[in-house]
């Protein structure tokens, strides 16, 4: 039997960081994916095949006959440490440890970018698994696994990653706890400065920063709350389209500024940022832990030039959309 998954990238449309203090958070699946094959083999071993990710710590040496390699396995193992936990937790639930199953990755998400790619390794290996063994699990009960995945990985998630990538559309998540917000296709672009941020390393360093001065941290996190809350009640309002639109733009540049106060903007993030804004966008502001990864741009009627101003600034645009469907159940073979 042969099971492919997949799963959906996110932006974070307000309140990242903030969450993991149980603040609101709104996020938005969109339109990459990660695919996940998952097969039984012969051996009693899990395999992992990841096709789109770097492996760190290969050494490769050669004299005019032979080449060496040498590997970092410490390294090598700790990237694949989200797609293991995953398979492992599954195994574990389906009482099936033991077994040989082959998990096979191809991903259209960057690593370490803003855009969830933990999160939709997760949730689609664990959808992919857990089918080939038989599980019937609800999407929710896959959010809460991936959120397991995320907690053992990184020491502390909010779980708005898994949940959006699991569930899909836009949600308002708080708490451990998901609505879903009426869809709308917001017309936004992506900027990805090419640089990664790994999410485990920023939200430890907020966390250090809460926990030496706590009496500055604290009214950032709860004026970053009340942008989501204002947020929310923006997306649910009767405003006319364009003063919905104004709104959240400027909602947008103010989380920006209270994220980069919390310090995990980096300069590119900021030159994309401000890029984004002169060229007519709405609101620009950070998407995903930050410390490199990407912005999002708020653009009515301006996607092409924002997207121009983008790449003008160094940085890579995405024009990309809402998406609709969260984790997907592609193909079942015998
Ligand atoms: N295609 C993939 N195959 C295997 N592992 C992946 C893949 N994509 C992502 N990962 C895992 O996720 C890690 C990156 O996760 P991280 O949380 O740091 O960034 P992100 O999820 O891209 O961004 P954010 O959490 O800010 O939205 C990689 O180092 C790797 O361990
Ligand atoms: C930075 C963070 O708030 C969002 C990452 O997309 C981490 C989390 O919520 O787990
Ligand atoms: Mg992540």
């Amino acid at each position: 039997m042969r099971v492919l998954a997949s799963a959906p990238a996110k932006i974070i449309l307000f309140g990242e960081h903030s969450v993991v203090y149980g603040k609101p958070a709104i996020a938005a699946a969109i339109n990459l994916r990660t695919y996940v094959r998952a097969e039984f083999n012969d051996s009693k071993r899990i395999k992992i095949e990841a096709h789109d990710i770097k492996t760190p710590g290969l050494i490769v040496s050669f004299s005019e006959n032979e080449i060496y390699f040498e590997s970092d396995y410490g390294k090598a193992a700790e990237v694949l440490s989200y797609v293991r936990q995953a398979i492992e937790l599954v195994m574990e639930e389906a009482d099936a440890n033991g077994k040989g199953v082959t998990v096979s990755i191809t991903s259209q998400i960057p690593v370490g970018a803003g855009l969830g790619s933990s999160a939709a390794v997760a949730v689609a290996t664990i959808g992919a698994v857990s089918k080939l063994l038989g599980l019937e699990l609800t999407r929710e009960e896959i959010a809460k696994l991936g959120h397991r995945v995320e907690l053992l990985v990184q020491g502390a998630s909010s779980g708005v990653d898994p949940t959006i990538s699991a569930i899909g559309g836009i949600i308002h998540y708080e708490k451990g706890k998901f609505e879903h917000l009426p869809f709308v296709e917001l017309p936004i672009v992506v900027g990805y400065t090419g640089s990664s941020g790994p999410t485990k390393e920023l939200v430890a360093m907020v966390r250090r920063t809460y926990e030496e001065m706590p009496e500055i941290v604290e009214p950032i996190l709860t004026s970053m709350g009340k942008v989501v809350e204002e947020a929310i009640e923006t997306l649910l309002s009767e405003l006319e389209e364009g003063m919905k639109l104004a709104r959240l733009g400027r909602l947008m540049n103010i989380n920006h500024g209270l994220l980069d106060a919390l310090g995990v903007s980096t300069k590119k993030l900021s030159e994309l940022v401000y890029a984004a804004r002169t060229a007519g966008a709405l609101g620009a502001k950070i998407t995903g832990a930050g410390g490199g990864g990407c912005m999002y741009a708020l653009a009515p009627e301006k996607q092409s030039e924002v997207a121009t101003a983008i790449t003008i600034a160094g940085g890579t645009p995405i024009i990309t959309e809402i998406s609709r469907e969260g984790l997907r159940i592609e193909e079942v073979l015998p």
